[in-house]
């Protein structure tokens, strides 16, 4: 019997899973996007998805993350007073409902998740007013405060994003993501486009925040350094398949899967 299975049934504590998904499938016609991928993710754990280039990705987090309903299979999510729920069978008011409140996206280009023609404080303050806050003062507040958490210049509040550097843009589109304090953020490629130097920071930076605020998060990418500092689990994937998945320490310093192993190695020969 299982160490889970045996503490349900001596009736103490089990930690319940964030999200569970179960079979996802999805197809572009003849084309797999991904295929029976299943996985569970418990509250404040950040999972990793690798893979090369069409392994299925940014598949995988649309379906996760609501975008893109499955050909086959399910994401269950454990919303606030309903527990575990299949997200594709919500209404599309709680589906939103649950997009805006509980959970944050972070896209690799910041002007897909920003308001480029709204300023800095605003981009965070807009987030905060669509789950209820009404006040201005506490508003801009917290605003600022945010700006100071991702290391924006207070002097900015007032500027558009566009006006901003890459890197600026992305710590402003982390800071509305976090603002209302999301309990799973979904994060595609959160340092791609990039200098080096800037991805080191910013990485620093959102490894901090999750941590500090116990934030779930499921981050897609292909730069296995990303994982390394953000991941505590790893999925590695190939062809739509998960082909091998662990803590991200042991997959990647022992890789057992072929493909696993050509990655890493691939990686260490740059
Ligand atoms: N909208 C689409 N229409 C048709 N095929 C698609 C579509 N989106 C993705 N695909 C195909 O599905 C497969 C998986 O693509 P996906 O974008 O999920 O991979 P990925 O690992 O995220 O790649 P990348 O790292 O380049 O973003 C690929 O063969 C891709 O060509």
């Amino acid at each position: 019997m299982s160490a889970l299975v045996l503490s349900e049934s001596l009736g103490t504590t089990v930690r319940q899973p964030l999200m569970r998904a179960t079979g996802v499938s999805k197809s572009y016609g003849d084309t797999i996007g991904c295929l029976d991928v299943s996985f569970t993710l418990h509250p404040g754990e950040v999972i990793g998805v690798v893979g090369e280039s069409g392994s299925g990705k940014s598949t995988l987090l649309n379906v996760l993350s609501a975008q893109l309903p499955p050909d086959a299979g399910t994401v269950e999510y454990d919303l606030r007073h309903r527990g575990m729920s299949d997200i594709f069978r919500l209404s599309e008011p709680d589906r939103r409902r649950l997009m805006r409140t509980d959970w944050g996206i972070v896209h690799q280009n910041p002007r897909d998740g920003l308001r480029m023609d709204v300023s800095a404080g605003g981009n965070v303050g807009e987030r905060l007013m669509a789950i209820g806050a009404r006040h201005y003062g506490e508003i801009r507040a917290e605003g600022l405060d945010w700006l100071a958490k991702v290391e924006l210049d207070a002097s900015r509040v007032d500027d558009k994003p566009k006006t901003f550097s890459g890197g600026m843009q992305q710590r402003l589109q982390i800071a509305r993501n976090l603002v209302t304090r999301p309990r799973l953020i979904f994060m595609d490629e959160p340092t791609g486009g990039l200098d080096v130097s800037v991805q080191a920071r910013l990485l620093d930076l959102l490894r901090g925040l999750v941590r500090e605020l116990g934030i779930a998060a499921i981050v897609v990418t292909h730069d296995l350094a990303v994982v390394r500092l953000l991941a505590d689990r790893l999925m590695v994937m190939r062809h739509g398949r998960v082909v091998e998945e662990g803590l991200t320490d042991q997959v990647l310093d022992d890789p057992h899967h072929p493909y696993t192993q050509l990655l890493v190695s691939s990686v260490l020969q740059v």
